[in-house]
């Protein structure tokens, strides 16, 4: 069941002069949530990806469409029904926005006073918590104290205390170094499995979506331009923009720079050969041009690893007659994707 789903979501803001176009920060959005995901949401600065989490969040109203959560359409909806809605959903923010005049203790407490929990249902929840991202000894210290990593797991904590089902993650781990944001990750992987929390992730970071989420949607421009499992958008991005992103992250694609090189120092024809898992093996593809009497050296790749499923990329310089060589490409690319360079 989808536990968010919005339908033709459009968010525009108004100019900022007093005249000319109104901003469009999300523009026909569609998009739906299950309960149980890690969803991602990518996309550059200025994509629309924190305006979707304060739409979803009910901190602002869509100018346009529907927005489901759990069920219940909250486009529409009373403010103090928003508010219960609101007490089923969690956030954590890039800065942490902690309390620094409160104890880690008090900072986690604090959604559950609000919401008129008792002070035993309050201790009890807290310690839990503490215990659950490792900081029960640190229930005393004062935010300024602690690490980033800390911070951010006292923001998870009381980011759970009401028990939402819902998470929503805006940069959380932007402000990390890149072991801290692991830490980070792992915690929210086991909010995800142990309590069985959905979690929509934004990020501006590919690998962030590549080591927790489960599917991803690419902003730009205010549009969701491509989604779906992550496995399938990381190994075959369809769209320009994804691609680009995908890039980043994904190790054996060469740059346009790195094939100049790879031309000048290389003889032959250059071909990229990309592999998915179940695809054909690589021996079966050296074997084939081998058979065929061609010469040929890897001379760029990489395997990717996306939550134990491979792909990968192998770049080879390949020497012999073009007949041959053609004869064996198309042999080959009935299997596998292959893309010659110009
Ligand atoms: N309150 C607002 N008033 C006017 N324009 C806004 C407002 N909030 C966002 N925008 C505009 O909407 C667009 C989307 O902004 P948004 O912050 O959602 O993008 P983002 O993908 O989250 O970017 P970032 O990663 O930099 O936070 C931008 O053009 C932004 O300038």
């Amino acid at each position: 069941m989808a536990l968010v789903a919005l339908r033709n979501v459009t968010k525009t803001y108004p100019a900022p002069g007093a005249s000319g176009d109104p901003i469009i920060a999300i523009d026909d959005v569609t998009l739906e949530v299950e309960a149980g995901d890690v969803y991602g949401i990518i996309g550059y600065s200025g994509a629309g990806k924190s305006t979707l989490v304060r739409l979803v969040n009910a901190l602002e109203p869509a100018t346009s469409g529907s927005i489901e959560v759990d069920g219940r359409e909250i486009t529409t909806m009373p403010e103090r029904e928003l508010r219960a809605i609101r007490l089923g959903i969690g956030m954590i923010f890039q800065q942490f926005n902690l309390f620094n005049s409160k104890t880690v203790w008090a900072n986690i407490a604090y959604p559950l006073t609000v919401a008129g929990a008792s002070k035993a249902e309050i201790a009890a929840r807290v310690t839990e918590l503490l215990d659950f991202v490792g900081l029960a000894d640190k229930a005393k210290s004062y935010p300024d104290q602690l690490s980033g990593g800390q911070k951010q797991r006292v923001g998870i904590a009381r980011a759970l205390a009401t028990s939402p089902r819902l998470l929503l993650a805006d940069e959380a781990t932007s402000a990390l170094d890149p072991d801290t944001t692991q830490e980070v990750l792992a915690l929210l992987k086991r909010v995800n499995r142990e309590f069985g929390v959905t979690i929509i992730v934004i990020t501006h970071e590919m690998d962030v979506i590549q080591s927790i989420a489960t599917k991803v949607a690419v902003m730009d421009g205010g549009r969701v331009i491509e989604h779906g499992d992550v496995f399938e958008v990381f190994s075959d991005p369809q769209n320009p923009s994804s691609q680009r992103f995908v890039a980043t992250v994904v190790k054996g694609v060469p740059s346009p720079a790195e094939l100049d090189v790879l031309r000048e120092r290389h003889e032959g024809r250059i071909v990229t050969i990309s592999f998915r898992d179940g695809d054909a093996s690589q021996a079966s593809v050296f074997l084939e041009l081998a058979n065929a009497g061609l010469e040929f050296e890897l001379v760029y790749g990489g395997i990717n690893d996306i939550q134990g499923r491979a792909f990968g990329h192998l770049t080879l310089a390949i020497r012999g007659s073009d007949a041959a060589i053609e004869r064996a490409l198309a042999t080959i690319a009935a299997r596998v994707d292959v893309t010659e360079v110009p």
